[in-house]
């Protein structure tokens, strides 16, 4: 039995740490200026965790997220995953980007089945694990439709189902929810709390809104403009103090206010 076929695999965690030790970056344009995107940084994110980054436009989040991602390496210091060095993407660490990128050619259930059939899943397998997962984003009625058929909530939520299907144990997020209205924004805020909260995967999440930040993230951190750094590491613990079950409401909490200010007051600041 190939690993991915492991009962209860499905429910597995991000377990291993992700680390930054010293990690820089410099680009070199095609007219040969050399743009200073991240400053040497060093960061810790224990497996499991939910990490939001906010920061001006520029300030190199992408940047950080692609060297994590493997598709970047990085001028400066080390990306790694556990004891392991990151030097190019791995299924382990699945990657949603603000525009859903669905094959059009291939149906919804098609594009999510299409990662664990390239790693060897059986057919069986891999359609239980497409239907659980569609049913868990909202579309398991639309699993016959192409992508285009879907709205741009909906392919975020197919795109989101495909990432998953891979059973990463990462998920790095770059503004997932960006190019969507407010109304299905929330929803897809609640949606990933919740799969979040079943499969522990650790979740490196970037957003320009710091509500959204304060809400997805046991912390937030801060970027300063660029050459971007870490000038706030915030921890949110707000299920503590508001008990685990609280949702949208939160947001109008004095905790979550308070954390949101500083967040936000850090931001001008840097
Ligand atoms: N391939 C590249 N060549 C040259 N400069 C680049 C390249 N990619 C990014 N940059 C520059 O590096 C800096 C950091 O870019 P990055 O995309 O990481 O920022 P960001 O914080 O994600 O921005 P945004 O919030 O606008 O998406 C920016 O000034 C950007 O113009």
């Amino acid at each position: 039995m190939s690993r991915a076929e492991e009962p209860g695999a499905a429910l597995r965690s991000g377990t291993r740490d992700l680390v930054l030790d010293g990690v820089g970056h410099h680009y070199v344009t095609d007219a040969g200026d050399v743009v200073h995107a991240v400053a040497p940084t060093s960061l810790r994110i224990p497996g499991g965790q939910f990490v939001c980054v906010v920061g001006p436009s520029g300030c190199g989040k992408t940047t950080l997220l692609r060297v994590l991602a493997g598709f970047l390496r990085p001028s400066a210091g080390t990306a790694r995953y556990g004891e392991e060095a990151i030097t190019g993407p791995s299924h382990h660490r699945g990657v949603v980007f603000q525009q859903p990128s669905l094959y059009p050619w291939l149906t919804v259930r098609g594009n999510v089945e299409l990662g664990p059939r390239f790693r060897g899943v059986s057919r069986p397998r891999r359609r239980e694990r497409a239907e659980e997962l569609l049913g868990m984003v909202g579309l398991e009625r639309f699993g016959d439709a192409k992508p285009y058929e879907l709205s741009g909530g909906m392919q975020q939520r197919a795109q989101i189902a495909r990432v998953l299907a891979n059973q990463p144990e990462v998920v790095l997020m770059d503004e997932p929810f960006g190019a969507l209205d407010a109304l299905t924004r929330e929803r897809l805020q609640a949606d990933l709390l919740r799969i979040q909260r079943r499969r522990r995967q650790t979740v490196f999440f970037i957003t320009h809104s710091v509500e959204e930040a304060v809400f997805l993230g046991d912390r937030v951190l801060v970027m300063s403009p660029r050459p971007g750094r870490v000038v706030l590491d915030e921890p949110v613990d707000l299920a503590s103090v508001l008990g685990p079950d609280v949702g949208a409401e939160m947001k109008s909490a004095p905790e979550f206010i308070a954390i949101r200010d500083r967040v936000a007051a850090a931001i001008e600041l840097s």
